[in-house]
């Protein structure tokens, strides 16, 4: 309880979002809001990393106190006993969500499940369990749905469910991924046009749920005048960065195919952008080419993570890009900072999202998250000299 109150008083020092004791407070059941926007700001260019880290605290410190007082197996089975994945599913690909949606007031199960046409007392075990994760309310929708949680719970889960196979026998290895699962992730959803729009979107809503924007807030970019945002998808980071820094000229490079996505995604969320011109969405296959020349930062989010080492030295074409002054950010997903006591030096349960991202590039592409000295390797594979930030 100490450590609990200890960590909430943190959160409600943030800048910004309400504190969490207030918005504990204005909940009925005690439950966080399901409307994620009610406590996250509506303003994606906000800094969210004090907040981060006060859930990381708290993620972390909650599971390492249950597990203390619990029994081992107690702690085990609930890691095994874990179908959340399947139950979103169910969600996503009945379309639930879309029905609570059109019923704020929030239809009854059996309405429900008839508008779905599935069986009333299994929707109802399905709810109940997505109920209790918080993921809707009852009688609320959530409404924003992470959109990769499809591609996990579809796709992803394929490639995890067969994990020991593949790390037993080299051969299932190559066929399984040769013909089974269409090699990996990618593969899997090149000829789907559905899953490759939800895969670019997911991006954008994984940004700010990552903490991408903190970057605008510690980077002088007022000191800069161009950046690159290699592998940019549809506009996860650079949008809002055009929004922040309105002196910055933007080079979006990405596959042709996703720079069209693109122009489309930055019509929508930053016309004003397009409108002066200083945005460029030039297409580029970075495995082939370098990118535009002589600009002031390259910027590489989640990027580096898709390749194995050996394929990540083709990023050495950046080096025949930059000037003498040029940067190159790279923006991946671990954790540096170490834990105060008593918790687990690496924030134990609150490092979730990173220990899982690394599995998640283990299982979809036979890659992974890399440690700094891991990225440094890489760098100096690339010819880059690296300095940390
Ligand atoms: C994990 S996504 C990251 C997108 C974006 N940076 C973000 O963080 O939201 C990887 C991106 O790399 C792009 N990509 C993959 N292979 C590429 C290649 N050979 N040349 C250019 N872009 C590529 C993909 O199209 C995709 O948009």
């Amino acid at each position: 309880r100490h450590l609990a109150c200890k960590y909430l008083e943190i959160g409600s020092d943030l800048p910004g979002p309400p504190s969490a004791i207030a918005e504990y407070k204005k909940t009925e059941h005690g439950a966080p809001s399901a409307d994620a926007t009610t406590f996250y700001p509506l303003d994606l260019t906000t800094d969210t990393l004090a907040l981060k880290k006060a859930i990381r605290l708290l993620e972390g410190a909650y599971h390492q106190l249950s597990s203390i007082l619990a029994l081992p197996q107690h702690t085990v089975m609930n890691f095994v006993l874990n179908y959340n994945w399947a139950c979103i599913g169910v969600a996503l690909r009945s379309r639930l969500a879309d029905v609570l949606d059109q019923h704020p007031e929030g239809p009854s199960v059996n309405k429900l499940a008839e508008a779905v046409n599935l069986d009333k007392a299994k929707t109802e075990r399905v709810l109940r369990v997505l109920t209790l994760m918080s993921c809707f309310k009852e009688g609320l929708s959530l409404k924003h749905v992470v959109r990769n949680a499809r591609s996990h719970s579809q796709d992803i889960s394929q490639f995890a469910r067969v994990v020991y196979e593949t790390m037993i026998d080299e051969e299932f290895s190559r066929s399984h991924r040769k013909e089974g699962m269409k090699g990996n992730y990618y593969e899997l959803i090149k000829d789907d046009e559905e899953k490759r729009d939800d895969f670019h979107r997911a991006m954008l809503d994984q940004s700010n749920m990552m903490g991408t924007f903190a970057v605008l807030h510690h980077y002088p970019w007022d000191d800069i005048s161009s950046v690159v945002d290699v592998g940019s998808g549809i506009g996860a980071f650079s949008p809002p960065m055009a929004r922040m820094f309105p002196h910055l000229r933007i080079t979006d490079q990405d596959l042709p195919e996703v720079m069209v996505r693109a122009q489309n995604a930055w019509e929508k969320n930053a016309p004003e952008a397009l409108l002066d011109g200083r945005v460029k969405f030039i297409p580029i296959n970075f495995l082939e080419d370098a990118p535009v020349l002589g600009k002031d930062v390259y910027y590489l989010k989640h990027i580096i993570h898709n390749w194995p080492d050996a394929e990540a030295t083709t990023f050495r074409n950046i080096r025949k890009a930059v000037g003498p002054c040029s940067r190159v950010l790279i923006r991946e997903t671990n954790g540096l900072s170490v834990a105060p006591e008593p918790m687990l030096p690496n924030f134990g349960a609150g490092s979730h999202t990173t220990y899982q991202t690394d599995l998640t590039m283990w299982f979809a592409l036979n890659c992974k998250e890399r440690t700094l000295e891991e990225l440094n390797i890489v760098g100096q594979g690339c010819r880059w000299s690296s300095t940390l930030l």
